[in-house]
């Protein structure tokens, strides 16, 4: 889950937890005290007449240490998510995953180019737009509608995630069922399941060494781990993003700032995880146009730095649901997208792909005594499923249901 959820979760700072995580009072030390600015590294940007962005390179893992379950990556988990971490990590060489990344983006442009009735026919007002075609239904950090880029919402695991009626209605952005284009572009859906669970399948990889991580500190059942509990979800989301090229939609208005293409905010569920944006100019691969364009991350110490990593990585996110639940040991990301500038960037757009990986709506969230985020929300038994927690959060920024 993301989209409903996206312009009103755009808290600036506020979802990033005070500092009081890196010391404990479980006495878990981090393992891992290095400053991350020692991958921090300036570069001129080459559009941009601001003063150039510090640019980090996530950690990486390679996919056969992480395949690995004896492996000891811990301190790459905590030097990527940890409370001094940059908050991202990508996972290199995982087969196939590079030919599956640019079937999959380079399909956006088609999608985003098939005529406005096809589209309505995608769209599903009832999810608040979170299965089908999305395109204006988000707003903007300025309060205006989201024209720069359009989504395809689906979940890729399960087509009909129930048949229940009373849940559909009530969870109708998890328990509504994928729409397809199936006759004005089939290929989609093929493309969009095969991507999806592959940087599902690493991203169970993923939770379980950070499960691993986590349970150094603090006293975690087996069965209520990230890993399990990604396991056992039906509510996985992809989204498949296209930035429309400059001159389609009006970059002017947001041109200068750092989140010009997409605002400020942490993803809400548990694992995000992200593809590197490409670049088409006429349908033809480009590289970015402008080197101060892309993925920005507000780290812990508040600095704003640009992350890069490979095309052919899987980069992954922590999101706020999984904070919560892991008392702060695995830290959200605040993250924003900005747009190239210059003439350069005149008619270039950008696909990517983002896999949010959240519990199942019916999964109880045990909420610790100590919460930051969303603290009114978590009743005084601190037992809420996920379901109605997300309710809760999108009732809480967004109209309530009538
Ligand atoms: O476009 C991107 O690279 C990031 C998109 C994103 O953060 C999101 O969809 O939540
Ligand atoms: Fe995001």
């Amino acid at each position: 889950m993301r989209s409903l959820l996206y312009n009103s979760l755009i808290y600036h700072s506020t979802t990033r937890f005070p500092s009081q995580f890196a010391k404990d009072s479980t006495g878990f030390p981090p393992l891992l005290n290095r400053n991350i600015s020692r991958r921090i590294t300036c570069r001129s940007m080459s559009c941009s007449s601001e003063s150039p962005s510090p640019t980090l390179r996530t950690v990486t893992i390679s996919y056969y240490e992480l395949k690995d379950k004896d492996a000891d990556v811990s301190l790459k988990i905590e030097e990527g998510f940890g409370p001094n971490g940059l908050g991202i990590l990508s996972i290199t060489d995982v087969p196939d995953f590079p030919s599956l990344r640019r079937k999959l983006l380079c399909l956006s442009a088609r999608l985003a180019a098939l005529p406005e009735d096809v589209k309505k026919e995608l769209e599903d007002p009832q999810s608040r737009y979170n299965f089908g075609w999305s395109h204006g239904k988000e707003q903007l950090e300025s309060g205006k509608p989201d024209l720069l880029k359009g989504s395809f919402y689906a979940n890729p695991l399960l087509d009909v995630p129930t048949k229940d009626a009373f849940l559909i209605q009530r969870y109708a952005s998890y328990c509504g069922a994928n729409i397809w284009p199936q006759a004005a572009l089939p290929e989609l859906e093929v493309a969009f399941k095969a991507l999806g669970k592959v940087i599902f399948d690493v991203g169970l990889l993923v939770a379980y060494h950070c499960d691993r991580y986590v349970s150094r500190g603090m006293k975690m059942q087996k069965d209520e781990g990230l890993e399990q509990t990604l396991l056992r979800s039906r509510c996985h989301k992809g989204r498949l993003l296209y930035y429309f090229p400059a001159q389609l939609s009006n970059h002017e208005e947001n041109g200068d700032s750092m989140s010009s293409w997409c605002g400020w905010h942490t993803d809400h569920g548990s694992l995000t995880g992200l593809t590197c944006g490409l670049f088409k100019r006429n349908g033809v691969e480009v590289s970015c146009p402008d080197s101060a364009a892309g993925l920005y991350i507000r780290t812990r110490s508040g600095e704003i730095v640009k992350a890069i990593f490979g095309e052919d990585e899987i980069a992954y996110q922590i999101g706020e649901t999984t904070e919560i639940l892991s008392q702060g040991y695995l830290c959200a990301t605040p993250h924003c997208v900005r747009a190239p500038k210059g003439k350069e960037a005149s008619g270039v757009d950008r696909s990517t792909f983002a896999l949010f990986m959240q519990p199942d709506w019916d999964e109880k969230l045990n909420f610790p005594k100590d919460v930051h985020i969303h603290k009114e929300l978590i009743p005084p038994n601190g037992s809420l499923t996920f379901g109605e927690y997300s309710e809760m959060l999108l009732d809480k920024y967004y109209h309530k249901k009538t």
